[in-house]
This record gives C-alpha cells, structure tokens and sequence, in this order.
C-alpha cells in the first residue's frame, strides 16, 4: 500500500487460484471503477509477500516490501475499512517450508525453516515463522462477525440448474468416528470473567514436584469474557486413533483424518501427528526417532516422514516394514500420485473435505482409484456430531433434492479472535505429567486440569462486545428474512452454558425469544436439514468453529460450492470487510492452470463481494457513483447465472477468463442502460459497444490459448508479467480495457 491516503477500496492479494484469477478480473474492476474517481489498492497478504515483510533485513531495497497485513489490520478497526478480502494460505509446515524455498530460488536471502531450532537465533527465526504460520491473516481481519450466506440470484440458479449429487443408500458404511472421551469436549469448563477476576491472568504448569513454570504471562482477561480451558489425552487420542484404523479394517472401508491442521494451527497438527504415529504403528515405535532426527517429524504429515526414510541407511528396510502392515485401505488425496490423506495436514481440511464425502453420496477414493465408503475420523466430539447426524439423515432419508431444498445461512461469532480460533499462544503440549492452570490476577485459580505428558492443553476466550454484536447480527438477520433461527449451542457444553447466559436474556429484552431456537448441534443439524428439505430457510447462529464448517457444508450441499457465498463481515467500527464466497484457494486449479491453461476457478464470490462493496462505499461513503456501479455489478452478476457464463471444469470449455469478459460485457451494458448517471451511461456504451463487437474475436483468443502447458513462472511467487501474459490472452479485450 504505497499510496498515502487510503484508496476506497482494498482489493487483496493472496495466493493460487484467486490470484490468477485476479490477474483477469483486477484491470477490468480497475478500469469501470475509475470512472467514478473510485481507487483500488491491492494489500500484499499472499504467504510469500507476508514472508518478504517478515525479513527486510535480508533483502535488497528492491526485494523489500511493507508489512500490508499489518496495516491493513489496523484499517479494520476504523469506520474507513472497505477491503474486499479473496481467500489466503493459511500454512501447513510443508506449505510454509516450500514458499520459503521458492522465495530462496527467486534470490531472496530469507532464512530456512528451523523444524527443530537450537541456538537463539534459530529460535528467534522460528518464532517469526510461526506468526506467518497456519491462519495468520483471517483472524487479524475479521474484526466483526460472520453474516455468510447465498444471494437469492444464486440459490435460484441452483435450484434450476442442480449440481451433480452422489445417492445415498441406507447401508452405506460411511461413518464419523470420534473419541469415546477424555478429548476437548469432555473436558471443557468455562467461565464468565467477573469485575473481581478481571485483569491480565497467567497459564502455568505445576510439575509433580511442585515446581511451577509459566507458559504464558500475559492473559488479559476483560469482565465479561468467557474464558475456557480444556484438553485431549494424548494416551485415549492414540488409543482411539489404533482402534479407529482397526474398527475401519473390520468394515472393510477405507481411513480418513478429518481435521482442520490450517487454521487450528497450533492442536490440529499434533492430533494429526498422532494419527501419522498410529498408522505407522509398531514402524513408529521403532524407528520414529531416527525418522524425526533425519526431518521426519509426524506433525509435517506422512510426506516427509517418507521423504526423511529415504535419507536413513536402513531406508528399505523401514520401507519393507511399512509395507509389511496390516492396515485398512487410505482416503486418498490424489491416487495417480500416490498422495495419502496423512501425507501433509494441509491436503484434507475438513470444512472443504467432509461436505466432499457427504455431497458424493459418502465416498471418498482409494489408493486405486476405486470409489467407496470411508470411515471418517475426527477425533474431537465438540462439533463431529453435526457431520454425523447428516450422514445418518442422508442414509435415512436419501441425497437432499437440489430442486426444492431451502437455505441454511450463518450468523457466525468470530470477532476479535472469538473462541478456538483465538487459542493458538494459548495451547500447549503438556511438557511432563502436571497440572496447566489459568491463574487469574487476584490470584484465584480459574481453571486447572491434571495433565499426563503430551496432552494437548488449551484455554480460548470470546469478549463481551463481540458476543453481544453477534447476537443483534443475529436479531437483524431472523428480522430482515423471518427465517427459522437456531442459536447451534449445547446446553451441556461448558463454554456454550456461559454463552447461553448471554443470548437468552437478550433476546427476551428484544421480546424476540419466542423466534429463536437454541439447540445442541446434533439437533440442530436434524432440525435444520428437515427445514430445507421441506423447501424452507434456517439460520444457524454459530461459534467460530461451526461457522466455518456449516459455510462449506451446507452451500457444497446446497449450490454445489460455497465459492458462489455472500460473506460479509460487518466491521464492529463500522467498516465493510468482504470476502469472496467461503472456500479457500484452490490449490488443484493452479495445477490445471498449469498443466493445460484453464483455469475452473468460479469468481462468483468476487462478483458479489464487488458489489457490495461498491453499495457500502455508496451508503455509507455517500459516493453516489460508486452506488450506479454497483447497482450494475449486481446486474452483471444476475447476467453471468442467467445465461450461465461460469467457468466449466474442463479444458477447451470456458472458464475464468471467459466468465470476466461476460461479467465486464454485462457491466458495460448495465451502465450504458442506466439513467441515474448521464456520464457513466455515455462512457459506457463506448464500452459496451465494442465489447459486443469484439465478441467473436475475444472468445476465439480466449479459447485458443487454452491447451498447452503455462509457465507462471512460481508457484507461491509467480512472475506478474507471466502471470499477467497467461491470464490476459486476448488482444482485442486487453485494447478495450487498457
Ligand atoms: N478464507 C480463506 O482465506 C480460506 C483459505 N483457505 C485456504 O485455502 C487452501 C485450500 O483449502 P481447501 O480446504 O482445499 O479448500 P478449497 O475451498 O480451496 O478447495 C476445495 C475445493 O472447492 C472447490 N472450490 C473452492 N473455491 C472454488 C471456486 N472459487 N471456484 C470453483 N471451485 C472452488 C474446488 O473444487 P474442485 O477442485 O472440485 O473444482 C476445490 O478443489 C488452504 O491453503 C487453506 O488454508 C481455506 C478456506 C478459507
Ligand atoms: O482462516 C483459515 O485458515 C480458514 C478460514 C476458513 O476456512 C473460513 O473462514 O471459512
Ligand atoms: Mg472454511
């Protein structure tokens, strides 16, 4: 963000396929904005440009550049916030390790990825890599809550174009498995933070010796704060996982891991970990030291634990012994490839992963490529129970009917680091058997728990302002639609009971009570699927957790994607933060990008983010210009569903670049055809004019650049030229729009 004053709108860049996408869309949105005076800054918050700000020390004036995130976290927290945010990496270690190595070849001088430092600066680098680790950029953004959901254009275009569904038989062995216990469900207390217990708290750890060592001294905990703390036996985890792989053996189905290593960066890889450990068995048990001194550390996945045997003398012999196992057959990421659900924790991340499975009918793919049902695997029961209670009522009630189904929206709390998503600094391995205890600053113990080595500690809070915000989002929301509105929270879960002490009154103050439901998420997973499938709408009303899992569950269910959302988060100081649909980046379309020059990616999510966001500079900005504009953004959007101009999935069809020129064509138009703005309307019919005549000509550059491979030249930092030359193919539209 070079420019001084800030531009009216933030448009980010990020990474893999809405990058390239961008390269398409971003001159066009640059182009008919700045008709109306309207400036656009691009935010650099991709993993490589967060990496290049973290170092500056390293690199030539030229390499340098500034710390975008960091400003840009700052500009949320002001009324002038209007940032159109496009899904980011959220960094695995072997994502992070290879951007780092990327950037190496490209000349930056950036230090290697310490697995295991030592020495102080070893530990110094480390500690810098892992604020850029795991989901490092949407928490720091979302200083309001989550309103997600589809635009009625879209929900009726997936009704009269349904996606392709996989059928659902009421003996299907597909299945979720969890922990009997002793996991973070079963050992949750909670606490609303009094006027007497406020102030800045400590986690500490009392070792059996008494002994005491502070894991974090500085917890400021506000009056009003629901301030958890649980923990997952590392012993009844292993346990669970070895006879999870058993019990899948026994269905004759295949194994798979369902977590969420990306954005619950800090637990979510040590229980995958685990599993990479349980699978490996008795091979661990042997020769798991040797395999984490040679790199192999089970946290990074079965792909590097793979790649550090081969450096070990005794390599086939480990080899043969893994071979040797007796296991279930493997979900499979990529099965050409050989690629496993345990090779790196970033390939199967379960908001994205379960609704897969669950919208194929309950299948995943084998290490043959073969089809079938799977035993699915979560260890933790906080929020499995919602996935299990849709498969139970899709094997009872078939695959849901595109057709006819209703709506589940999401009102999500998630402002200020709401809940789990806000625990990373605040979990821990315990380092020996003990107890980890939140000491408050009065001195009074608010939580303690007797841990066993390896047990995976963990303390979230969720502030007063935001719980109360969410909840008049959620009043706003059931009012504006009259939808059926279920507050999803357990009466029997510790950190729900604190929050329900919260809503219930609030919503009898608004006289409102008899509207809402509150429901454990079982039962508001059947209650809410029998609401759609008899044609009407809910809202969930959801924590952090949910709010991510049902934004994917139910739109993939519903629209067969949940790129095409509304996700608006409505910043708690007024401003507007947009995000582009509910799915992430799209690692596979780079691929296909790549191998044969076409992009699938669906900028739908763009197109409504960009009309909001030029409604919200009209409505709140008082920018009567940018209101035409995104009047006509939302025509042009209404075009592309109508005549269905979205990208198609294979190469030699139309796809992302043919889906910009229609959403450009359907602008101009939509301008050109307006009264409110004399000027836009004549410029724009210029426009309109030769985009129509350039039709024929467009489509025929666009199509024949499709095929051959394309160079990008990188993956996490690719070229801007190369990515600009692939991305903008046609002459005749770049002569129109340059
Ligand atoms: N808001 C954010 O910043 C988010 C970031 N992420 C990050 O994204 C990366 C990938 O995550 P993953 O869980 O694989 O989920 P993704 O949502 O990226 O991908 C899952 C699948 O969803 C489909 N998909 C998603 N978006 C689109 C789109 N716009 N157009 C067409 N299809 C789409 C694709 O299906 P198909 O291949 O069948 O076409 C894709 O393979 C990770 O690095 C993760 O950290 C994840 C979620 C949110
Ligand atoms: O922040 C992340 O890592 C992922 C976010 C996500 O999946 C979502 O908000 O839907
Ligand atoms: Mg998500």
């Amino acid at each position: 963000m070079a420019e001084n004053k800030t531009p009216d709108i933030l448009y980010t860049i990020v990474d893999e396929a809405p990058e390239l996408a961008s390269a398409s869309f971003l001159p066009i949105i640059r182009k008919f904005v700045s008709s109306a005076g309207i400036t656009v800054g691009t935010p650099d918050i991709s993993l490589a440009g967060r990496i290049i700000a973290t170092f500056p020390e390293n690199l030539t004036d030229d390499q340098r550049q500034s710390d975008d995130l960091a400003a840009l976290g700052e500009l949320v927290k002001t009324p002038d916030a209007n940032v159109i945010k496009l899904p980011n990496i959220s960094a695995s270690v072997p994502q992070l390790v290879a951007a780092i190595e990327e950037l190496q070849g490209q000349g930056y001088n950036i230090p290697s990825y310490p697995e295991a430092p030592a020495t102080d600066a070893e530990k110094e680098i480390r500690a810098r890599y892992d604020g850029i680790k795991g989901s490092a950029v949407n928490p720091v953004l979302r200083e309001g809550n989550s309103d997600r959901r589809s635009a009625k254009a879209v929900k009726n275009f997936a009704q009269n174009n349904p996606h392709s569904m996989g059928a659902w038989v009421a003996d299907s062995k597909t299945k979720v498995s969890s922990m009997p216990g002793n996991d973070f469900y079963a050992n949750e207390v909670s606490a609303t933070i009094s006027a007497a217990q406020a102030g800045d708290a400590k986690i500490e750890f009392v070792a059996a010796d008494g002994s005491v060592a502070v894991l974090k001294d500085s917890y400021p905990l506000a009056e009003g704060t629901v301030a958890d703390a649980t923990f997952m036996s590392a012993a009844a985890l292993g346990s669970f996982l070895a006879e999870a792989i058993e019990d899948t053996k026994a269905d004759g189905t295949m194994f798979s891991l369902h977590m969420k290593a990306t954005m619950m960066k800090v637990s979510d890889p040590i229980i995958f970990g685990h599993a990479v450990k349980a699978w490996l068995g008795p091979v661990w048990d042997k020769h798991g030291d040797a395999i984490a001194a040679a790199g192999g550390a089970a946290n990074s996945g079965l792909g590097a634990v793979l790649a550090a045997i081969d450096m070990l003398a005794n390599a086939d012999e480990i080899k043969a012994e893994i071979a040797a196992l007796d296991r279930p057959s493997m979900y499979m990421v990529d099965s050409d490839k050989g690629i496993t659900n345990l090779h790196v924790p970033s390939d199967v991340i379960i908001d994205a992963s379960m609704p897969a499975v669950i919208r194929a009918g309950g299948k995943g793919w084998d290490e043959a490529g073969n089809k079938g049902d799977t035993n699915c695997v979560i260890p933790d029961r906080c929020y499995a129970t919602v996935y299990d209670e849709t498969i139970n009522f899709f094997k009872a009630n078939g695959a849901l009917d595109v057709t006819t189904a209703g709506s589940v929206a999401n009102v999500g709390l998630m402002a200020q680091k709401a809940e789990e998503y806000g625990s990373h600094p605040t979990t821990f391995e315990a380092p020996a058997a003990g107890t980890i205890r939140i000491v408050l600053a009065n001195g009074e113990t608010l939580h303690s728990h007797e841990v066993e080595a390896g047990d995976i500690w963990r303390s979230c809070t969720v502030k007063k302002a935001p719980i109360e915000n969410w909840i008049e989002l959620a009043l706003d929301r059931q009012r504006l639609t009259g939808s059926e509105a279920i507050f999803w929270l357990d009466a029997n879960r510790a950190h729900d009971a604190e929050l329900i002490k919260y809503v219930q009154p609030a919503l009898e103050a608004a006289g409102k009570a008899d509207l809402f439901q509150i429901m454990a998420p079982r039962e508001a997973t059947a209650q809410s699927l029998k609401t759609i499938t008899a044609g009407n709408d809910s809202i969930a009303i959801t924590g952090n957790v949910l709010r991510d899992y049902l934004t994917d569950l139910f739109p993939i269910l519903e629209l067969g994607t949940s790129a095409k959302m509304l996700s608006i988060v409505k910043l708690m100081q007024g401003g507007g933060l947009f995000e582009t649909g509910a799915g992430g980046s799209a690692p596979k379309h780079v691929q296909q990008l790549v191998e044969e020059n076409h992009l699938r990616w669906d900028s739908m999510g763009e197109f409504c983010a960009l009309s909001e966001s030029l409604n919200f500079l009209a409505d709140v900005k008082g920018n009567a210009k940018a209101g035409v504009l995104g009047v006509a953004a939302e025509a042009a959007t209404q075009g592309i569903l109508d005549d269905n101009r979205s990208p198609s999935r294979k190469v030699g069809q139309p796809d992302n670049r043919d889906s910009h020129y229609w959403f450009a064509r359907y602008w101009a138009e939509a301008l050109a055809a307006q009264s409110d703005d004399a000027d836009l309307a004549a410029e724009f019919a210029g426009v309109a004019k030769a985009l129509a005549e350039g039709e024929a000509a467009i489509l025929a550059e666009l199509a024949a650049a499709q095929g051959p491979a394309a160079d990008i030249g990188g993956y996490f930092r690719p070229s801007v030229e190369l990515k600009a030359k692939v991305m903008r193919p046609s002459a005749t539209l770049n002569a129109i729009i340059d």
